[in-house]
């Protein structure tokens, strides 16, 4: 069974992952491998300096994060771009590590994406679930962990979908607005029915 993790922004997708590993869950991370590919070499890399400009490089060659999600961050016709680029290798390398989980014995595979609505990535997954945190703690959550102030936290919230629209198309939503005890108890309970769903 593949399973869609989602949520938005410093909703807790990456509290849960880290749960879910812990119980031997894999779970496959579209941010991870979206690192991955627009490393020096990749053809995504080169479609993006070509596309950017070498002002979005780093002294080491490595692309400027930080500067690279001002623009984007700030243009939705660059996002639409940077996106165009990006996505395809994201999924195909997606599929290819889904591929290799079930064919080591994974019965659950997680895949956590954080635009899989916007993206419209659903038939990638028999069941979505939604990490969920309503908007004014995504935007605390985000400012102290990422140092951005009000108007770039807000920025990338606007980037996406509402959580709440979000939280209304899941299969499954795990409430990540109390305690991390309290959202750990709620992954033990999704990975418990997940099991007894997968049981021969
Ligand atoms: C713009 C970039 C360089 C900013 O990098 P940075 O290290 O600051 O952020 P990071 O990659 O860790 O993303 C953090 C979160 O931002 C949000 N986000 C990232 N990209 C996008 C996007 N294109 N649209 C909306 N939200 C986005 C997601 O919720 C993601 O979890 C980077 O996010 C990027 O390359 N984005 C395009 C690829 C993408 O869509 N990735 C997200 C899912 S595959
Ligand atoms: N239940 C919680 N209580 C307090 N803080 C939390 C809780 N869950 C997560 N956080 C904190 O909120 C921030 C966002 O959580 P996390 O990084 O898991 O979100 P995310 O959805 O993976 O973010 P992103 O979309 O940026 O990848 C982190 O700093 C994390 O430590």
């Amino acid at each position: 069974m593949i399973l869609g993790l989602t949520g938005g922004i410093a909703t807790g997708k990456s509290t849960v992952t880290a749960m879910l590993r812990e119980r031997g869950i894999p779970v496959i991370d579209a941010d991870q491998i979206a690192r991955e590919v627009v490393e020096p070499g990749k053809p995504a890399y080169e479609s993006i300096v070509r596309y950017f400009g070498e002002e979005i490089l780093l002294p080491d060659g490595q692309i400027d994060r930080a500067k690279l999600g001002e623009i984007v961050f700030s243009d939705e016709a660059e996002r639409q771009k940077l996106n165009t680029i990006v996505h395809p290798e994201v999924r195909r390398v997606m599929r290819e590590q889904a591929e290799e989980a079930e064919k080591n014995g994974a019965t659950i595979v997680f895949l956590d994406i954080p635009l899989l609505f916007e993206s419209r990535l659903q038939h990638m997954v028999d069941k979505v679930v939604v990490v969920y945190a309503p908007a004014e703690m995504q935007m605390a959550r985000m400012m102290e962990r990422d140092e951005f102030d009000e108007e770039q936290a807000e920025k990338r919230l606007r980037a996406q979908w509402p959580i709440e629209q979000k939280k209304e198309e899941a299969d499954f939503v795990i409430d990540n607005t109390g305690s991390r005890e309290e959202t750990e108890k709620q992954v033990e309970q999704l990975v418990r029915r997940l099991k007894a769903d997968v049981a021969p």
